[in-house]
């Protein structure tokens, strides 16, 4: 057997934009290669004709849909049974079907990238909370149609400082948020399955999820999509918000009841609303669309060459320590255990 096929297999599903250096030298451990297949069915013939038995790894990015679909229970089950990781890269491993990676024989362990996501999400989150707050984006498009601020001008728009923000979801993005919020003089209040010590939280006051929704001039949404979280945010919750809340998500699109969120700009209960994830990306509500009042990125959070390249570099090194030591270096929090 020469060198090289003695090398486990590293499979790449979508694209190392920044972190080549650190790729190549992964090269050292194993042969990396990547799927012939462009589409889900052509990925499940692979994996069924044998192509891709030997690979240990996966590293996979939320692009890599365009490749595969989801990872859910099917494709576990049809993935080589020599796979024992797949390193995300990314922060939210929703499109994982982790509870299959578990159950399958022999396990798929799974990681993320926590952290490096942070900061690159939070300042996302606070220019959304600013521009839905000063109603920008209706200035801004008057100024790009030749109309200066429009006419009539859009509705003054309101400061940050001395609001409330409710913070749903208070993890690496949702504290960090919390530390640039109180720049602006926010008032944070937070909720989440755990009350945090006082450490992590930096002092925000812990409420009931109830509490939250009632009593925040800013909603912001960072808690992951699992199937505890889909839709927490609907009709019911927005009408215990505040009249003229602000919401903003940076967390995944499903959290929130969109159809509901439309419903509750139209009526004016929703002052205006900050979204950078969208229920069925890359389609947008057309109700959002034609809202002048709401700011609107296309999933942006982590679009900066620094967090790109940390999160690559991270998701490497997951594999890399999976193949040296046995251990992925994030596993994701239900794995945490096995
Ligand atoms: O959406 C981006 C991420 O989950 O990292």
């Amino acid at each position: 057997m020469s060198p090289t096929s003695a090398k486990p297999k590293v499979l790449l599903l979508g694209s190392i934009s920044h972190a080549s250096t650190a790729w190549s030298a992964l090269g050292e451990l194993a042969e990396l290669i990547e799927p012939t297949a462009t589409n889900r069915a052509e990925f499940i013939q692979e994996c069924k004709d044998g192509k891709l038995d030997g690979v240990v790894a996966i590293y996979r990015t939320i692009f890599s849909t365009s490749i595969t679909g989801l990872v859910d229970e099917e494709l576990v089950n049809i993935m080589p049974s020599s796979l024992k990781y797949i390193a995300h890269c990314g922060a939210g491993y929703d499109q994982i079907d982790v509870h299959a990676c578990s159950a399958r024989s022999p396990q798929i362990r799974v990681s993320n990238v926590p952290t490096a996501v942070d900061d690159a999400t939070a300042d996302v989150n606070m220019f959304l909370i600013l521009g839905a707050l000063r109603n920008f984006n209706t200035g801004m498009n008057a100024l790009r149609q030749g109309k200066w601020r429009g006419h009539p001008a859009p509705p003054l728009g309101h400061d940050p400082k001395g609001k409330v923000l409710g913070i749903l979801g208070m993890g690496g993005i949702g504290r960090n948020l919390k530390k640039k919020a109180e720049a602006f003089g926010m008032k944070v209040i937070y909720h989440n399955r755990r009350k945090l010590s006082d450490e992590l939280s930096g002092g925000a006051e812990y409420v009931p999820f109830n509490v939250l929704l009632s009593t925040s001039d800013v909603i912001s949404l960072n808690l992951p999509l699992n199937k505890n979280t889909r839709h927490i945010i609907s009709k019911a919750e927005f009408a215990k918000m505040k009249d003229g809340v602000v919401v903003v998500n940076t967390a995944r699109g499903a959290v929130m009841d969109e159809a509901a969120l439309v419903e509750s700009l139209d009526s004016g209960k929703v002052f205006s609303a900050g979204l950078d994830v969208f229920e069925e990306e890359p389609t947008i509500h057309p109700g959002l669309l034609s809202n002048q009042n709401v700011m609107l990125v296309p999933h942006m959070g982590t679009w900066t060459s620094e967090t790109i390249l940390a999160m690559e570099e991270w998701a490497i090194e997951n594999i890399s320590m999976a193949l040296q030591v046995g251990k992925l270096k994030s596993p994701v929090p239900e794995q945490a255990d096995l």
